[in-house]
């Protein structure tokens, strides 16, 4: 390991490894259409690894992974780190439990996002799957998934998701004609969790065709 490095390289690998798999999956289902969507995880307090703006995230390779600091520097690399560096490193500053984002561009995230941004929020409720979520022991409880406008601007995003922040803990967001932020622990947890939005999503929207004019 270099000693120039201010980080861990072997974590660094391990790291971009779990991404690089992880992603590939992802992506096979669809969820990262046309170069979208950006994925990270925390390399410790002052770092974390992050996709390269612009990559086919269905075939990353190490090439495609870098490290940024929480000010959403490029450390140790020419590349530009994800164009939303900004709402990964939000969280990691503001909550040391948080190793794991993940935003994917989903047909049913996409589609939720336009039908519920009105209300401003997505109400889940009922599903024996919210359990899923961290905290929740029960089927018995709603769980309002923010949807944000959308913006270019990311400084304009972040203080948007720090307000929300502000009100409790939470799991994911919804940005309008965008996509989903979902986040854990580690891989595994962001990853539930992303799962289960997007399932819950799903069925959202087959009630909503099923009962349409009804
Ligand atoms: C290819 S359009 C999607 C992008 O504008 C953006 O929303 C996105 O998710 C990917 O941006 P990136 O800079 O590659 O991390
Ligand atoms: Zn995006």
């Amino acid at each position: 390991m270099s000693d120039a490095l201010p980080y861990d390289s072997h974590r660094l690998r391990h790291l971009a490894g779990e991404i690089i798999t992880n992603v590939r999956e992802l992506s096979q289902l669809g969820w990262t259409p046309a170069t979208s969507s950006n994925f990270s995880e925390r390399l410790d307090d002052r770092h974390a690894a992050i996709t390269v703006s612009g990559r086919d995230k269905g075939r990353l390779t190490e090439a495609d992974i870098m490290v940024v600091d929480f000010d959403g520097q490029a450390v140790g690399s020419d590349h530009r780190p994800s164009a939303e560096t900004l709402l990964h490193t939000q969280l990691y500053r503001r909550f040391p439990e948080v190793g794991c984002i993940l935003h994917t561009h989903s047909r049913n995230q996409t589609v939720a996002s336009r039908l519920f941004s009105g209300a401003g929020h997505m109400r889940l409720e009922g599903y024996e799957l919210l359990k899923a979520f961290r905290g929740n022991e029960t089927h018995e409880t709603a769980l309002d998934v923010p949807v944000l406008p959308n913006s270019q601007h990311m400084p304009t995003l972040a203080a948007q998701v720090d307000a929300l922040l502000d009100r409790g803990p939470m799991w994911g967001y919804l940005i309008d004609g965008h996509g989903l932020y979902a986040w854990g622990r580690d891989m595994a947890e962001a990853r539930r969790h992303l799962e289960a939005f997007e399932f819950l999503f799903g069925c959202e929207l087959e009630l909503r065709r099923l009962t349409a004019g009804h």
